[in-house]
């Protein structure tokens, strides 16, 4: 067994909207660093926490995680539409293994995930198909969200089910940091959007694209600081990746929910993702930090940040 990690920020953005001068060649360049890391570390298996923006898990029925024991990508911003390689037997063993633990978990079996899933997986792996795959969906836009340490909690059961495999596993999480995209809200939102939010699934062609446009504007707005969302906030983005290099997943359980609305914006709740990963990641043993990236780059609506680890008998 042996375990490595990325967690980096996802933004649909990217390939829609253009930011300042130099900073595309720059996430490119980190882009190419996280492929190579995984080249290197050569992972049998992944493990990919990520969250959903109402593509897939609606207020019909919401889970504040779900281990997912099939999964497919919805195509939303022109992210990867289809199956995700799912070895459903060690899904299950996996989803037993954590219930044993008393983490109450949901699960799926014909999950439908879109690019907070999505893009991360098929930017570093060159698609959701390419390696065997455990997608676990992790609540990071509709609240009310659980305490950090439930978590943290769930990730360090499924840090324990991966030190028992003999397995290169690679653990992804996908989100973050501070940004406060125009994710339909129910506190908000009018008895349209409420319906959308109840029995959104499947939108037409038409829907979709109304949305993303919705998105792009809003992020050509924000650069010009002309959006009616929240700011970027880089030193919480900044003591968050403190946190996690710190190697003490139990500093997690400090964080508050409503605090981080208030001051990280109504979808810094993705970091969740990077917690379930750095809890995960802790069960085998001290990590060492690889990689450090970190830019508030507006025009994705996105506090972007990146954090690669290797435990260290992993040298
Ligand atoms: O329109 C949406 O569904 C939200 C899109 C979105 C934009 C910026 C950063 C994100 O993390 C994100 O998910
Ligand atoms: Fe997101």
């Amino acid at each position: 067994m042996s375990l490595a990690l990325i967690c980096l920020s996802h933004t649909p953005l990217m390939g829609f909207t253009e930011p300042a001068p130099g900073v595309r060649a720059e996430v490119e360049a980190l882009l190419d660093r996280l492929r190579g890391f995984v080249a290197e570390f050569d992972p049998t298996l992944v493990v990919s926490f990520g969250p959903d923006h109402y593509n897939g898990f609606f207020y019909d029925l919401m889970p504040p995680f779900c281990l997912c024991l099939g999964a497919r990508g919805v195509g939303d911003f022109d992210t990867q539409e289809g199956d995700f390689q799912v070895p459903e037997e060690l899904a299950s063993q996996l989803a037993q293994h954590v219930a044993d633990r008393g983490v109450d978990i949901a699960i799926s079996r014909a999950a439908e995930l879109d690019h907070g899933a999505v893009q991360v997986p098929e930017l570093l792996l060159g698609g959701i198909d390419r390696f065997p795959t455990l997608p676990v969906f992790v609540n990071g836009v509709a609240p009310p969200f659980v305490p950090m340490q439930r978590i943290r909690l769930l990730g360090e059961a499924v840090g324990d089910f991966l030190v028992g495999l003999d397995e290169r596993v690679l653990v992804i999480g996908s989100g973050g940091l501070s940004h406060d995209p125009p994710v339909p809200r129910w506190a908000s939102d009018t008895p349209q959007q409420h319906e959308f939010l109840l029995r959104g699934r499947h939108p037409t062609a038409q829907a979709r694209q109304t949305r993303q446009q919705r998105t792009i504007d809003t992020g050509l707005a924000f650069a010009r600081g002309e959006a009616e969302i929240a700011d970027l906030n880089p030193d919480w983005d900044n003591a968050f990746l403190d946190v996690c290099a710190s190697g003490d997943p139990g500093r997690f359980d400090a964080y508050r929910a409503d605090e981080m609305t208030e001051v990280a914006g109504n979808s810094a709740h993705e970091v969740r993702s990077w917690v379930a990963a750095f809890s995960a990641l802790r069960r085998a043993g001290a990590y060492r930090v690889v990689d450090r990236y970190y830019r508030a780059i507006p025009e994705w609506i996105a506090g972007f940040g990146c954090l690669t680890a290797t435990t260290e008998s992993e040298e």
